[in-house]
């Protein structure tokens, strides 16, 4: 007779042989699905290996052109590349976040991107949204003159001396300095924002708190858990200086959300030396908070939502515009087509202006080759060309032919893969505006379905038609007055992560006037 032992050894070995090979890889529903790696059933230590060494995306784009729509990627997590029983599914409501968002909760709380569940942050976007709309946007008064103030009294004589200096500009820096102009000035006043645009030094010890953090979010993105423990031992895994910098963005969102609140309780300072408005997003934000009870305070609350915004809001618009005109760069004929497009606006955007007025945003917004120039940018140099992680619901589901799915599963679509199918985007790899020029109604409508730089249904990117009306009216005021010409882009290729910066992290342009 076996030793009571040994038959617990069996039992044990047993089960965890059923558990961890044989269910995995023969019984569980996934294991229908095309693994990327022989090893996805069994262990996720593949798809980690590719996420810390900034593989990801390239990984299971790979993966994708070699299986189809759907693989497995470890054992409980699959990617799903597809529009129909793809995206449409996954991203329309019933899939909650992934908990991987919680890396951007700011202050210990989470803010609306990274609420996983469905209806407090349904709650929160009801209010918010407003003032992210379109017709919001095209018709405020603040975004008028913060648009009026950061273009004509910042942009445009920053690069008119650089042109007359031939002065080269390194233009990552400066897309992401505009931006968070733009940003922080309608989120908090423009006469709490920043002047990034015009202060290199404010802007640099700025950017460099910013980023130095970067190359340590995989430990609070995917162990989180294992990133605590060794927190409490000691700065094994993460400096100091991370949680440092932490502290010190934080401290300045908590400053600006209290100069906010001061100015909503205090008539607008003397017009004539500093230009205000008020603070739009602020005051939606806190209203936001007012109606719906939160278990965090209240300042905590709206800051953590305010930080979220101003991080979301600089960074990708910020990658945006350093891709598109490095692609104008390359392109010099297409630069002079855009400024016929652009001459036609009224006013025109000619620097010195004869009035520092603004063609209206809904002109702009109607101009065809500014348009195709930014969807195309968007496509292949997708700011967030990552996978967006979301959870399977309690009903099985089923995605691109996969049986149903049980709950909890990690599931994920990314822009980068979307948007390079070729038989909807032929010769994918290649910049070309004049596809969404030249393409029929029809074309255009897939090429739609299949665009998602912005991400899709209730946790869409809710900065989309803010980011597009400050991009064109930039865009717009550049190329009216000025031709572009590379002096350094080497390293321009983007680095594979969620948001892809250049890998060199710069991007040097030569600004040259045009006679108007
Ligand atoms: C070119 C510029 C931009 C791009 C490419 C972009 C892209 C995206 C994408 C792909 C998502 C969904 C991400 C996910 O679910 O993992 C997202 C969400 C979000 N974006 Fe943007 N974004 C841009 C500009 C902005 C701006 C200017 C703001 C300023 C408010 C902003 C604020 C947000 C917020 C708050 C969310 C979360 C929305 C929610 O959970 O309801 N973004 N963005």
């Amino acid at each position: 007779m076996l030793p009571i032992a040994s038959i617990a050894t069996l039992c044990i070995l047993s089960y965890v042989t059923y558990k961890y090979i044989i269910y995995p890889a023969f019984i569980s529903p996934l294991s229908k699905i095309p693994n990327a790696h022989p090893s996805s059933p069994f262990s996720p230590l593949w798809i980690l290996l590719k996420r810390f060494t900034d593989q990801e995306n390239r990984s299971i784009h790979a993966a994708h052109v070699k299986h189809g729509d759907i693989v497995r990627l470890g054992p409980n997590e699959i990617s799903v590349n597809c529009v129909d029983d793809g995206i449409r599914t996954i991203y329309s409501g019933g899939f909650e976040k992934w908990p991987w968002y919680h890396q951007f909760d700011n202050f210990g709380v989470p803010c609306m991107f990274s609420t996983a569940e469905s209806k407090p942050h349904a709650h929160r976007r009801r209010v918010i949204a407003n003032v992210y709309s379109k017709s919001f946007l095209q018709s405020s008064p603040e975004m008028l003159k913060i648009s009026q103030t950061i273009i004509f009294s910042r942009v445009l004589p920053l690069l008119e001396s650089a042109a007359m200096e031939q002065k080269p500009v390194e233009v990552l820096d400066l897309s992401h300095a505009i931006a968070m102009d733009f940003i922080v000035a309608f989120i908090f006043g423009l006469q709490n924002g920043t002047n990034f645009t015009q202060d290199v030094s404010a802007r640099r010890q700025f950017f460099d708190t910013y980023q130095k953090r970067r190359p340590y979010r995989f430990w609070s993105s995917e162990l989180q858990g294992l990133k605590s423990i060794l927190n409490r031992i000691g700065p094994i895994i993460e400096p100091k200086f991370v949680q440092e910098a932490t502290n010190y963005l934080e401290n300045w969102t908590l400053t600006w959300t209290k100069a906010a609140e001061k100015s909503c309780a205090t008539k607008a300072p003397d017009e004539e030396h500093i230009p205000s408005t008020t603070p739009v997003v602020y005051s939606q934000v806190h209203q936001s908070t007012l109606k719906t009870p939160f278990p965090y305070p209240q300042d905590l609350q709206i800051a953590t939502e305010l930080q979220d915004h101003w991080a979301a809001g600089h960074e990708t618009t910020g990658i945006t515009l350093c891709y598109l005109f490095h692609e104008l760069s390359l392109h010099p004929s297409l630069q002079q087509q855009l400024r016929k497009e652009f001459l036609t606006l009224s006013p025109t955007l000619t620097y010195p202006p004869p009035t520092p007025s603004l063609p209206t945003p809904q002109t702009l917004d109607a101009l065809p080759l500014l348009h195709a120039c930014l969807l195309e940018t968007l496509r292949i140099h997708a700011a967030i060309p990552g996978p967006e992680p979301r959870t399977t619901p309690s009903k099985p589901t089923s995605l691109a032919g996969s049986p149903p799915l049980p709950a909890g599963v990690r599931v994920s679509a990314q822009p980068y893969t979307l948007h390079r199918r070729a038989d909807v985007f032929p010769d994918p790899e290649a910049w070309k505006p004049e596809r969404w020029l030249d393409a029929s109604e029809e074309q255009r409508a897939e090429m739609g379905r299949w665009f998602w730089a912005f991400g899709s249904g209730g946790r869409m990117c809710i900065g989309s038609n803010f980011a597009m009306q400050e991009m064109k009216l930039i865009t717009a005021a550049i190329y009216t007055n000025y031709t572009t010409h590379i002096v350094d882009d080497e390293g321009i290729e983007q680095i594979d992560a969620y948001t892809a910066h250049p890998r060199a992290n710069k991007l040097v342009l030569r600004y040259e006037r045009v006679e108007n």
